[in-house]
């Protein structure tokens, strides 16, 4: 008889962002998340309190990596800013560049900030009940705007994967989001975001399958 994966039921911990039955988790803190916001100097003077605290959290299910199989988890991110900038996660475009992503929003407030490979921008708010599409092809971040924990559910194709370096090859992502001053957040370009050129962009959609990283 064929041997099947065994089916799973998660419970989310709303408080603490956990998930039972997890197969893995990982914790960012503020300190490994230098270069990553636009007030360098801001950062450096918070890093004295800040640089052993969590500033995300995932947990997530890993069934397997096989192409049709999902991974699902939990993110977690406290609140907080640099400057003015709101808490970020790294970022990234799935190694497969073809595969989505979805987020469900549980708790708090934030937004997706997603870029196309030509550096369009998009920006989906997330709050409790809030499906977030994240199409193929899309850099993504999630970034916290909320005076509260922001804790979300994700799902995406088990093969995805995860690139970071086509952030930093462009110099961070083309948009940030700051604190508006009134409660709420707005968008400024990054003076040191530098386009994507013709070969780097037939990288993104060359359609073979990319090694892991
Ligand atoms: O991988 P990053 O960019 O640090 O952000 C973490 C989030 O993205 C994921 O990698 C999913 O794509 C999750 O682990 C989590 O939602
Ligand atoms: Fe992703």
């Amino acid at each position: 008889m064929k041997k099947h994966f065994e089916p799973v039921g998660c419970d989310v911990d709303l408080a603490t962002g956990a998930m039972t039955n997890a197969t893995g988790s990982y914790e960012k803190r503020f300190g490994d998340l230098a270069g990553l916001y636009g007030d360098e100097a801001a950062f450096q003077r918070m890093r004295a309190e800040w640089g052993d605290k969590v500033v995300y959290a995932v947990s997530d299910f890993r069934p397997s990596d096989r192409a049709g199989d999902v991974i699902f988890g939990v993110t977690r991110m406290v609140p907080g800013k640099v400057g003015d900038e709101f808490f970020i996660t790294r970022g990234h475009i799935h190694q497969q560049t073809d595969r989505p992503e979805i987020y469900y929003g549980q708790k708090g407030k934030g937004l997706m900030l997603m870029e196309s490979p030509e550096g369009e921008t998009r920006i989906v708010e997330i709050e409790p009940l809030t499906c977030c599409y994240v199409p193929p092809y899309w850099i993504h971040r999630s970034v916290n705007t909320g005076p509260e924990e922001l804790v979300m559910l994700f799902c995406y194709p088990a093969d995805s994967g995860q690139d970071y370096a086509i952030i930093e090859r462009s110099g961070g992502m083309r948009s940030r989001i700051l604190d508006d001053g009134a409660g709420g957040w707005k968008v400024v370009e990054n003076p040191n975001w530098r386009p994507r050129d013709e070969a780097a962009l037939a990288a993104v959609y060359a359609s073979s399958k990319k090694d892991a990283a």
